[in-house]
């Protein structure tokens, strides 16, 4: 049976409810979020595959989610690198970028070059908000990946697919299929067109919200913040 999936709308919704009536804050939520996709790395990605993890950041709360799992990255004992073309003005991604810096993790301006030495893409630019055709700089960065052979872990969702009809038909991002997909809280309706390792991750929702926007909630097993579900989330 496959799981239930959330619309980008639904998506959006539950995240203000978290906010407001779940009393959760917008910093703990990215952390949440970037802890789970930091050990989804490290379950597909273990350090004796190579440590060089090269993060792109987006300009919205995707690209936090980023910057979070990389500061989780640096401490497990990988090597990330971040690039972040398009930086927030807000507070809350000035100090996750100072709390990168703070750590050493070096700031890359070109994308294609430095994937060349990474082992591991983290795609952190778009997430449930994209919509329409990539703009400027991401294109060439979603064409790089898609060409590359370096494996790529998405969060929540392929930068530039349709969050409701998966890849794109033509241009950038038709023929961008990232290896591994983290979808946060639940998979969103372009779930049906991945075909590489998908996990959960959200071991934070409450029965409420559950309840509410009708989705399920995979067995967490032991201190995992993340599930791996089959393909088109499918239960394993
Ligand atoms: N429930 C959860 O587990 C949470 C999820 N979060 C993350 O937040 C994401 C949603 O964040 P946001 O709503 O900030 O939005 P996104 O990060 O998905 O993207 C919005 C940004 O992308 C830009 N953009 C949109 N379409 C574009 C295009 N065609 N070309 C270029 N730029 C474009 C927008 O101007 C905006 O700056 C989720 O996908 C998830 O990764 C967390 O950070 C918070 C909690
Ligand atoms: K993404």
């Amino acid at each position: 049976m496959a799981l239930k999936t959330l619309s980008a709308k639904a998506a959006a919704a539950l995240d203000k409810d978290l906010m407001s009536t779940g009393a959760f804050s917008i910093d703990q939520l990215m952390e949440l979020a970037g802890l789970s996709v930091s050990q989804v790395v490290y379950r597909v990605h273990p350090l004796n595959k190579g440590r060089r993890i090269l993060v792109a950041v987006g300009p919205g709360n995707n690209g936090g989610d980023g910057l979070v799992a990389a500061r989780h990255l640096r401490h497990y004992g990988y090597q990330p690198s971040i690039y972040y073309p398009k930086r927030s003005k807000k507070e809350l991604y000035q100090r996750l970028a100072k709390q990168l810096e703070d750590l050493d993790v070096p700031f890359v301006d070109d994308f294609p070059t430095a994937l060349q030495s990474a082992d591991h893409v983290v795609d952190a630019i778009f997430g449930f908000s994209f919509s329409g055709e990539v703009r400027e700089p991401f294109p060439p960065v979603i064409q790089a990946m898609a060409e590359s052979k370096i494996p790529v872990t998405s969060v929540d969702a392929p930068s530039s697919w349709d969050i409701e009809e998966g890849p794109p038909k033509s241009g950038v991002g038709s023929n961008f299929h990232p290896d591994v997909l983290v979808s946060l809280t639940a998979p969103k309706p372009l779930v049906k067109h991945f075909k590489g390792r998908h996990f959960i991750g959200g071991r934070f929702v409450t029965p409420g919200i559950t309840q509410k926007y009708d989705f399920d909630v995979p067995a967490y097993e032991g201190i995992d913040q993340i599930v791996e579900v089959g393909p088109e989330g499918l239960k394993l």
